[in-house]
């Protein structure tokens, strides 16, 4: 059954000394004129439930200025079972508690999840491949307790390597560390294919509504090995991938997924060492958003790119439903102000399926009588 928070406490935490919002219902929303604190609340939440801040804020930024530490808490209930989840901050230590035991963040992982959506992931579909992988790896590790592991101790290796090419090691050091690229490598390529065939039928049948129909969107996830080189660019040869069609998105399977890496980190062990990074696996995999087959990013219209990032949030709240059998609190930062009424009336019908919602506005203006009726507004300062 889907937890539900109940009430949060922030203490010295951000522009707060002591935030308590209690009696929370389905629609949360936050008014208030800018720079109030609207978007700390929200970080605060996000901090509660994906255990994660969007800001990537350090320790220090996240403890209010002047104080030593910070502590937020929030009750949650699903009806029968009731949970305090608390994340207490110091500089030395980010600490999660579930109902007063010690837990680390991969143990809670999933236990409320959330989606969030920002103004700055209107930029998903024209930014950088890290902002989009990024975005799929959050998704997958609120579902899947490995997923979230496995990307840790990738990034791991994928530093300790940079490392030694950076430093311009020993090609036998390279080589053994290759092993691990290849280990976890290929594992975490398997469960981005699995997680975005599961991702892209939502986001396809999303847009398909927002858009009502108008032009067909597809998206690819093209992994390291499969991209074109640097020297086949310049050489003018074709792509050495073909775009495959959203049903051609099977799961990728391990072995196979271990030997492209592998001959390709070999192939390329060259290139590595000229370049003193590694430029193969899955930190280098990219993701392509296609409308009606070209490019999204470079033939996109800005409405065109919005619709399809409320598609993909959208798409990650199905997911994450479908996956974990509960709905996940929406975190909604300031989006309304951003989105036209078409795109507007889309989220609106997303929060009203039944997800816990939290929805920070400076301008209630955006907002239908009906739902703000429906909803509880709270006015900042408190
Ligand atoms: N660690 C901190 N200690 C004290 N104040 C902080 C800290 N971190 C941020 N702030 C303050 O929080 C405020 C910004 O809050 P927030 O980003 O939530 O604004 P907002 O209400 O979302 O504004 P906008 O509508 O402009 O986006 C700023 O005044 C900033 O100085």
């Amino acid at each position: 059954m889907t937890l539900h928070i109940e009430s949060l406490v922030f203490r010295n935490f951000r522009n707060y000394e002591t935030l308590v919002l209690g009696g929370l219902g389905e629609i949360t929303v936050l008014v208030g004129q800018n720079a109030i604190g609207k978007t700390n609340i929200i970080e605060g939440v996000q901090l509660l439930t994906a255990l994660t801040s969007f800001r990537h804020a350090t320790r220090d930024q996240l403890i209010r200025h002047g104080s030593e530490s910070a502590r937020l808490e929030a009750a949650v209930s699903d009806g029968n079972r009731a949970l305090e989840i608390t994340l207490a901050l110091d500089d030395k230590s980010r600490k999660y508690q579930l109902n007063g035991k010690a837990k680390r963040p991969g143990d809670l992982k999933g236990l409320v999840p959330s989606v969030i959506f920002t103004p700055d992931d209107l930029d998903l579909v024209k930014g950088s491949m890290t902002g989009r992988r990024a975005a799929l790896d959050t998704l997958g590790s609120q579902v899947n307790k490995n997923y979230y592991a496995l990307r840790r101790d990738y990034e791991k290796v994928i530093r300790h390597k940079n490392r030694l090419l950076k430093d311009e090691a020993d090609p036998a050091l390279v080589e053994a560390i290759n092993e691990m690229v290849v280990t976890c490598g290929a594992q975490l390529v398997c469960y981005r294919a699995a997680l975005f065939a599961r991702l892209v039928p939502h986001i396809v049948e999303k847009y398909r509504q927002i858009s009502q129909g108008r032009e067909m969107l597809s998206a690819v996830y093209v992994p390291s090995w499969a991209r074109p080189t640097a020297t086949a660019n310049a050489a003018g040869s074709p792509p050495a991938f073909v775009v495959p069609s959203p049903e051609e998105h099977t799961p990728l399977q391990r072995d196979e997924a271990r030997e492209s890496l592998a001959r390709a980190l070999h192939a390329r062990a060259g290139e590595e060492r000229r370049r003193g990074r590694a430029v193969v696996g899955p930190h280098a995999d990219e993701i392509t958003f296609l409308l009606d087959s070209q490019d999204a990013s470079l033939f996109g219209s800005q409405g065109q790119q919005r619709s399809i990032v409320l598609a993909y949030k959208l798409a990650e709240a199905a997911v994450i439903e479908e996956v974990l059998e509960q709905k996940p609190v929406l975190l909604l930062d300031d989006v309304m102000s951003e989105l036209d009424g078409t795109r507007r009336a889309a989220l609106v019908e997303a929060m009203e399926r039944g997800s816990q919602t939290f929805i920070t506005t400076a301008n209630l203006a955006y907002f239908d009588r009906d739902m703000l009726n429906r909803s509880n507004v709270v006015s900042l300062p408190l």
